[in-house]
């Protein structure tokens, strides 16, 4: 069981805004009763027990937790890379196991931590991979589309032909958001998408993600260490510990939670800084918020 913080009743500009959606849309991923293990006989260990939650259309959630909670775990088992020991993880009402590579690339868009680009592709056949390994565009309209994304993403037809070696690290950023969106997915996961950057350049990289959120409809789930990234993204946090999501709710409400993990992740140097320019905004509640105990988190 997760707790659920409730929202606050009015949300500053300066926070993204979840996408509104018509009532009954169904959750874009839904993991109900999820375990994980690892190791075999005596080895075995959990990293994820019963764990549950969902991720509405037009959301961008952040999954936090301590080192070794299992956050990458469980973007692998959305993208549908690995399997689940027990338990369901559904993504647009689709087994995730069972969308295999090409479906996944059309639903489902993965931006990786260091962008894990082809080294040995230049950038225009670094985002065109998954179009053309699909095998259904004659390869004029693949290089169209690439061009598309390289443009949406803030880089011009010049780049095309860079090799990744001579990017920078903003650049490699946004060369992986071009190839993880070159199929349009609905759905895009994001590991660390700040880590390595400068702190300009992740101010401009957080800029484009939520342009993008916006324009394309997105919903978005990542994983982020960085609490300038959190309260730049999330509409909503998801804090795994105890091999579960103890709790959800926005960002500055969730920060208020009192857990070890929490308390340690918000309220450092850090966090009071993040969360500095939140403080006094209207509609931010001064008090500690109220929780309630929900099933589905
Ligand atoms: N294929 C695997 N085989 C064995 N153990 C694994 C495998 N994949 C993950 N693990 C283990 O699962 C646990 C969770 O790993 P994961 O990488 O998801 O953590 P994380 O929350 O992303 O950590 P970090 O914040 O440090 O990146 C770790 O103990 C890891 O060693």
């Amino acid at each position: 069981m997760a707790t659920t913080v409730t929202a606050p009743t009015a949300s500053p500009a300066n926070r993204p805004q979840a996408l509104a959606v018509p009532p009954g849309t169904p959750p874009v991923v839904e993991v109900k009763g999820l375990w994980s293990v690892f190791g075999k006989g005596s080895e075995a260990f959990a990293v994820h027990q019963d764990l549950e939650f969902t991720v509405q259309r037009g959301e961008m959630l952040s999954l936090v937790g301590g080192s070794g909670t299992g956050k990458t775990v469980l973007l692998r088992q959305i993208l549908g890379l690995a399997r689940p020991a027990r338990g369901t993880v559904t993504v647009l009402g689709r087994p995730a196991s069972e969308m295999g590579r090409a479906g996944a690339a059309s639903r489902v868009g993965m931006l990786f931590q260091h962008g894990a680009l082809f080294s040995a592709f230049n950038v225009l056949d670094n985002v065109a991979f998954a179009l053309r390994e699909q095998g259904t565009l004659p390869d004029e309209l693949v290089r169209d589309a690439a061009l598309v994304k390289l443009q949406m993403v803030g880089l011009k037809p010049e780049h095309a032909s860079r090799m990744p070696a001579d990017l920078s690290g903003g650049m490699v950023k946004r060369v992986a958001l071009a190839r993880a969106l070159i199929m349009d997915p609905p759905l895009l996961l994001l590991d660390e998408p700040t880590a390595g950057l400068d702190p300009n350049s992740a101010d401009e990289f957080c800029a484009l993600l939520r342009e993008l959120h916006a324009a394309l409809g997105l919903t978005v789930v990542m994983v982020t260490h960085d609490l300038d990234t959190l309260f730049a993204l999330s509409t909503r946090v998801a804090v795994l510990a105890d091999k579960k999501v103890i709790v959800t709710g926005p960002p500055t409400e969730v920060a208020r939670v009192k857990h070890p993990f929490i308390e340690h992740f918000f309220m450092g140097e850090r966090g009071q800084r993040a969360m500095a320019p939140l403080a006094g905004v209207p509609g931010q509640p001064a008090a500690a918020p109220t929780t309630q105990t929900s099933k589905d988190a």
